[in-house]
This record gives structure tokens, sequence and C-alpha cells, in this order.
């Protein structure tokens, strides 16, 4: 999803109004035109997906398949939804068997196949409601979840390793054994903890930084592939692997 500078306005109504009216400010219009001029949004409308986040999950799938045979899905900060539509296409999700769980403290338009939780993740219920919607152990759980900006560099960055943080730690609890944990964090911002953690519990972690992620945007994903599984003793084999390394 891209972030305009009116206000988190998702579907452009509200700026196509402030257009005609000739009451954009000149960083909304510099806005709106890399906005227009992106081939990712032209490709999004084009191929049905609502936002061009889209195309990051498919490139970090193309190059890392994550996503073939995954029968459950759980999507963390999934509005508007590009990344629900796709989980629900590859997990063949219906509203009758429903495969896919998301959450979003902003509204999402119905996705048919995906359990929509409106509500903050870092709420208390969050991970409780989550696993009641998904009926089983997700084989993907995955998080494009940015903390909302306050203009604060360093704190929007704190607030989006947190968001990376909670999210990791509830993956380790729910996810299938081999399944997949992706997360949006930033660059030179995951933790060492963090990643010892990942790497005491996955078989692999790797940064990725897709072709349509925006180069001028320290966005990048942490993807930790293969999980061990919560199993006491194979967690204190990789613990003692990990900080033999
Ligand atoms: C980049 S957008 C996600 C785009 C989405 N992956 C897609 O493909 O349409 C990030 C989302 O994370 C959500 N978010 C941020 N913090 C959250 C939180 N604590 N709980 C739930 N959602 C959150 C935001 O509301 C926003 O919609």
């Amino acid at each position: 999803m891209t972030k305009s500078p009116i206000g988190g306005n998702r579907s452009g109504r509200k700026l196509g109004q402030k257009v005609k009216k000739g009451k954009l400010k000149a960083s909304s219009r510099r806005w709106l035109e890399r906005h227009i001029n992106d081939p990712y949004v032209q490709r999004a409308q084009l191929e049905g997906y609502r936002a061009r986040a889209a195309f990051k999950l498919l490139e970090i799938d193309e190059k890392h398949k994550i996503l073939a045979g995954a029968k459950r899905i759980i999507d963390l900060g999934a509005a508007p939804g590009s990344w629900s539509q796709i989980a629900a296409k590859v997990t063949t999700s219906t509203d009758a068997d429903p495969r896919v769980a998301a959450i979003d403290f902003l509204e999402m338009d119905p996705i048919p196949g995906v359990r929509f939780l409106q509500m903050d993740f870092l709420d208390p219920q969050a991970p409780e409601k989550l696993k009641e919607a998904i009926g089983g152990a997700p084989d993907i759980v995955m998080s494009d979840m940015a903390a909302p900006t306050t203009g604060h560099r360093q704190t929007d960055h704190i607030r989006t390793m947190h968001l990376c943080e909670v999210a990791a730690h509830f993956a380790v609890e729910v996810l299938a054994e081999g399944g997949h944990f992706l997360a949006k964090t930033f660059q030179g911002g995951t933790e060492r903890e963090l990643l010892n953690m990942l790497k005491q519990n996955f078989r692999q972690v790797v940064h990725v930084k897709p072709a349509s992620s925006r180069a001028e945007s320290v966005e990048m994903f942490l993807l930790a592939k293969g999980f061990k599984g919560r199993h006491p003793a194979a967690t204190d084999k990789a613990a003692e692997d990990a900080a033999a390394e």
C-alpha cells in the first residue's frame, strides 16, 4: 500500500476530489504524480490487486518459494488487502472453508475466504482471536504492518520494529512445523536478539528487498523459513547451535 500524504486515503477518492478542486499542496501533488506514474500501481489496477504491495509478496515468493502448498495463512496489517487476496487464492480459501485470517485496525472490504478482524494486533486479545479465526496451525504468518507515522523518524522506526518483534513471537507460537514467517522491517533495524530467536526456531533467516519496494524507502522484509516446531529438545539444540555461531 502506498500512503497518501493527505491522511491515509487508500481509495484515491478524496484525493481525486482535491485534485479536481485544485486544492492539493505541492507535496501531495508530487505524491500523486509518483503514484500515477508508478508501474506497480498500474499493474495492481490491471491485475485486480488492491495495492501495489501485492508485488512485494509475489516477488519475494518468486525467489524464495514460500506460498506454494500453504493451507492456512495469517496476514497481519492486512488492509487494503492485496496480500490477503493472494493468500486466499494460494490456499483456495472460501467462505465455507476459510483458510486465511487477517487483522488490521483499519477497515477492509471483504475478500471471499478471508476472516477479517478489525482490531489492533497489539491488543492482548488479538492472538487468541486470530487463532480462533484460522482454526488450525498456519503455514505462513506474514506481516506488512507499519506503525502509523508520527513524523519523528526514530519513533516510527522503533514502533514498526516493535510490531515486527511481536509478530515474530506470535509466529513461533502458532506456526505449523515447516512454516514460514515474513515481516516488514527496516534496513539495519532488526535487533540481534530477534534475529537470534528466529535463527533458533527456523532453518533459514534472510533479509529481502524486493524491486517493488521503493529504492528510497528503508523498508525491507525479514523472511524466516522452515519453522523447526515447538519440540523442546529441538529448540534447546537450536539454541546451542545459534549460541555457538
Ligand atoms: C503497508 S499496509 C499493508 C498493506 C497490505 N499488505 C496489502 O497488501 O494491502 C500496513 C497496514 O498495517 C496496519 N497496521 C499497522 N499497525 C497495526 C496494528 N498494530 N494492528 C493492526 N494493523 C496494523 C495499518 O493499518 C496498515 O493498513
